[in-house]
């Protein structure tokens, strides 16, 4: 991890170990993690609340040390070279510290003062859809608003790579899809992204490379396409009156008023189904037919790591999934 060229990640954590306390009471919450952020990509980290997600991202923002492990962010130790890091990198953490009598425009002056060769400020407000706000004191801002500034704050100095952590909780569906639209343009421009995120949309609209972790290690990794294999597509309709529906190699349900199919060869499911529709003249109204989504996915590698740690008596098991 000591040589860095183009082509090298963005951000590269190998064998990552964080812990809080000591002696008895000591907990490890990120127990020997890898991770590897490509350059110029989105990069989304998962995992159900206390899976590890924050304690994983400060260590990487050079925020906290890590109790074992290396870390690399643009080649550089994010404690070591903490100053050439920063000045690199955009934080966005999960809560804000601004002070609320200050307007939104003054609190991106003075943030703007802190950082080499910033945006202008009207840009960092249009950016963010904040321009008609700059007047306004923090503390008169909506939740959403307050996140955009953050953001904004984030955006200032141009970073090469930016470390965001939940980006858009709170943030009403309209604005969530322009942070969403800004962030791929940055990523279009060359900016790396490695964000946290509770919304599985968010993950899959945005993300090339997702990791899903729990109980502080990365138990699945890859394209949304490599995390969709094996998992099965989904074939619904409204449940035709009166027909019996032809043998399928796949999973057949009725709930309620739709009829639904899991099939792991969606293309051959569909070509059955459709062509004993079209023969015997049934109309399947409000036909759907989709991949395995982010969610499914991720509900799977979360029940499956519960009963895992379940069967081997971790009582942290239910704590992560019920919290
Ligand atoms: N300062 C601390 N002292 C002791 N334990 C902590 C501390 N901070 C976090 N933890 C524990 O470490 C585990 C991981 O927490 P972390 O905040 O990293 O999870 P997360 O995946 O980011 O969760 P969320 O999605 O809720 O933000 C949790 O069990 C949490 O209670």
């Amino acid at each position: 991890m000591n040589t860095t060229t183009p082509d090298s990640p963005a951000i590269e954590v190998r064998g990552l170990r964080r812990r809080y306390g000591r002696g008895t009471t000591a907990f490890e919450a990120v127990r020997g993690l890898d991770l590897e952020v490509p350059r110029g990509s989105v990069t989304a980290l998962l995992g159900v609340n206390g899976a590890g997600k924050t304690s994983t991202l400060e260590v990487i923002e050079g925020l906290a040390p890590a109790s074992d492990g290396e870390v690399r962010v643009l080649g550089l130790d994010p404690i070591a070279q903490r100053a050439d890091v920063r000045r690199r990198t955009g934080v966005l953490l999960q809560s804000s510290g601004f002070s609320g009598e200050l307007t939104v425009r003054e609190t991106l002056q003075m943030w703007a003062g802190l950082v080499s060769d910033p945006r202008p400020v009207d840009e960092a407000l249009a950016m963010l859809d904040l321009a008609d706000r700059g007047g306004v004191r923090v503390r008169a801002l909506s939740g959403g608003e307050v996140r955009r500034l953050d953001l904004a704050v984030t955006l200032l100095g141009h970073p090469e790579v930016v470390m965001l952590d939940e980006p858009t909780t709170g943030l009403d569906p309209e604005s969530r899809r322009d942070v969403w639209r800004l962030l791929q343009q940055l990523r279009d421009q060359g900016t790396t992204i490695l964000l946290t995120t509770h919304y599985l949309e968010e993950a899959e609209v945005l993300a090339e490379h997702v990791s899903i972790m729990a109980a502080g290690r990365i138990v699945k990794a890859g394209t949304p396409a490599e995390l969709a294999e094996g998992h099965p597509s989904t074939i619904s309709f409204a449940t035709p009156d009166g027909v019996t529906l032809p043998p399928l190699e796949a999973q057949v349900a009725v709930d309620g008023a739709t009829t639904r199919i899991e099939t792991l060869e969606l293309q051959d499911t569909l070509t059955d189904l459709l062509g004993w529709a079209a023969r015997h003249g049934v109309r399947l109204e409000q036909l759907d037919a989709r991949h395995a989504s982010l969610e499914s996915i991720f509900l799977a590698v979360a029940d499956e790591t519960s009963h895992h740690r379940a069967a081997a008596g971790d009582p942290a098991s239910l704590e992560g999934a019920t919290r």
